[in-house]
């Protein structure tokens, strides 16, 4: 099996490096291709094997599946590049929530699926979200999920909750960061604790609570309620957040769907209102 990777930013990059460390690819089945040359060959230096494509459709010519790992606002472009060398039988997986699956299938003659990864992925963690077009087999899905196992938990949702889905998944690691970060600078402003110390206590306790909301048995209610001692110190801490936090996570929500209503609709304007 070959797999291209259009686009070796953040997120291109992250997934051929987690494939190759996970051992779901090696090098030798990529082929990469970036509008900035040099960040693509950097992963083949790194990656002995791993091939550089010229262009975008010398990368897509050929392989089985064809990862676009581009903004929204490249996509016009780089289908347009695919669009001569597509067939059938090749899988294009999107990794952008704006992008419609419908669109991609009206330009391309090929199966379509969109599948969100997060930073998680990069340590083989986490979740990959996976939407499915209707042209993919059960076989193909199959393989899909085979491979995205390797690097996370993929799970299947549908094109409607992709948004809500990638702010719990995708968009969730800068959220929780950026509790922590804020949690430690309280606790280093207000006690003198090292800066270091808070961000590894803080950090562990992450980790520790992934692991009990995963694979020990508590959801979110219970863990609050085996941790919460009656009248104790969490009641009194929970008791704030619940008071200065009410309403925040709707106005969350609503922010981040209101800046993908804008991306979906440039989107639109700029690839499918020129094609369609
Ligand atoms: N960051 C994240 O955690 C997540 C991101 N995503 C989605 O992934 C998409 C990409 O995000 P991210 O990786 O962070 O963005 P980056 O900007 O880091 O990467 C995009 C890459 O695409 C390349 N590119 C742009 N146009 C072309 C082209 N015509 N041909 C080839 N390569 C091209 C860019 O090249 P150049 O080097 O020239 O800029 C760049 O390397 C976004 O839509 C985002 O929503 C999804 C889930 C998580
Ligand atoms: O910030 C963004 O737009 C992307 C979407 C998912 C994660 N990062």
């Amino acid at each position: 099996m070959k797999a291209a990777f259009i686009g070796t930013g953040s997120m291109g990059s992250v997934l051929i490096e987690a494939f190759i460390q996970s051992g779901a690819l090696g090098p030798e089945q990529i082929v990469a291709s970036n509008r900035t040359a040099a960040k693509a060959k950097r992963l083949a230096e790194r990656y002995p094997g791993l091939l550089v494509a010229a262009g975008n459709a010398e990368a897509a010519q050929g392989c089985d599946l064809v990862f676009l790992c581009v903004k929204p606002s490249d996509y016009k472009r780089v289908v347009d590049e695919i669009k001569a060398v597509a067939q059938p039988q090749q899988i294009v997986v999107s990794i952008t929530s704006p992008v419609m699956i419908r669109h991609l299938e009206a330009q391309l003659p090929c199966k379509v699926m969109k599948m969100i990864p997060s930073i998680t992925n990069y340590v083989l963690g986490g979740a990959t979200l996976m939407i499915f077009g209707g042209r993919m087999e059960p076989e193909d899905k199959e393989l899909i999920e085979n491979m995205l196992s390797h690097i996370s938990t993929p799970i299947c949702v549908t094109e409607e909750h992709t948004r809500i889905c990638s702010d719990l998944s995708s968009v969730g690691p800068a959220f929780l960061s950026y509790f922590i970060q804020r949690f430690v600078e309280a606790a280093v402003d207000r006690t003198g604790i090292p800066y270091e110390t808070a961000v590894q206590l803080a950090s562990e306790m992450v980790l520790g609570t992934g692991k009990l909301l995963t694979t020990g048995g508590f959801n979110p209610v219970s863990l609050q309620k085996r941790v919460t001692v009656p009248g104790g110190i969490t009641e009194a801490g929970l008791e704030l957040m619940s008071k200065e936090m009410d309403g925040m996570f709707d106005l969350l929500i609503r922010a981040t769907h209101a800046k993908y209503d804008e991306d979906v609709e440039k989107f639109e304007a700029q690839f499918v209102a020129a094609k369609e």
